[in-house]
């Protein structure tokens, strides 16, 4: 039986300045004990602008807090002005990079291609990529949920090889339930995240799907988190709002005692 690693991690959005950001990993840095790392792996996603003060801070108090980036370009260099390169993000360490987060979907129009092309550029540059799959309220609406997130799971992935994708992190994210206040359901949660865990077994194998670490988002708190994460393909959680207040996403890292 394969066991997997819960990952909860805290995607900050456009909050928190440099210097919150230190202050924040080092309020959670007090907090978390190696218990806490030996049961789940703990990571943040700050804004581009944090990342050199994370780093700094994590590598000097030699934190096991992992942290990457919320995008990165689909290029390698170049006159592309206001991107920024997965070379870039690998030179501050960053473990892992979101793509294609709906957010960035739904207000910068990026295509399952452009997502697929994003996947590619972060193991060329040794990042382990959070693929963002999820279907907004309409899709939910009629019941296309599963045939929907399947085919962005499709386009992210199409061409990468076993040997990378059986590191990537899948985040399933019903649009309608980010930073609404609506959660899925644990059962909405499950009927998704198997279906994918499925789809990783027909696109590759059974046993690469086995590894794959799938994450529930939207409105996670410590009062619901327990639930998600007792469905068996759920394996962590893409934390939003909540992951900008230090004890609660710590209780969501300890969501075994809530
Ligand atoms: O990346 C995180 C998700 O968009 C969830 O955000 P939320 O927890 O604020 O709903």
């Amino acid at each position: 039986m394969t066991t997997r690693t819960p990952l909860m991690a805290g995607n900050w959005k456009m909050n928190l300045n440099h210097l919150e950001a230190i202050a924040h990993v080092q309020k959670l840095a007090f907090a978390l004990a190696d218990k806490d790392y030996d049961a789940v792996e703990v990571a943040v996603l700050p804004p581009f602008t944090d990342l050199r003060s994370v780093q700094t801070l994590v590598d000097g108090d030699k934190l096991k807090i992992k942290y990457g980036a919320q995008d990165l370009s689909a290029h390698e260099s170049g006159a592309y002005t206001g991107e920024i390169s997965g070379a870039m993000l690998a030179k501050l360490k960053c473990t892992y990079v979101a793509v294609g987060h709906s957010e960035r979907r739904q207000y910068h129009n990026e295509s399952d291609e452009l997502c697929n092309a994003k996947v590619k550029a972060a193991y060329q540059n040794g990042l382990t990529p959070i693929l963002c799959v999820g279907e907004g309220l309409d899709v939910r609406k009629a019941g296309n949920q599963v045939a929907h997130t399947l085919a962005q799971l499709d386009g992210g992935l199409k061409d990468v090889p076993a040997e990378q994708a059986e590191s990537v992190v899948i985040a399933y994210e019903p649009v309608w339930a980010i930073g609404t206040g609506e959660v899925a359901t644990p059962e909405d949660a499950q009927e998704v995240c198997g279906a994918i865990r499925g789809r990783l077994a027909e696109l590759y194998s059974q046993e690469l799907a086995d590894k794959v670490r799938i994450q529930y988002g939207g409105s996670v708190k410590s009062g619901n988190v327990a639930a998600i994460m007792a469905q068996p393909d759920v394996d962590g959680a893409l934390v939003g709002g909540a992951a900008l207040d230090s004890e609660e996403f710590v209780k969501i890292v300890r969501f075994r005692d809530q």
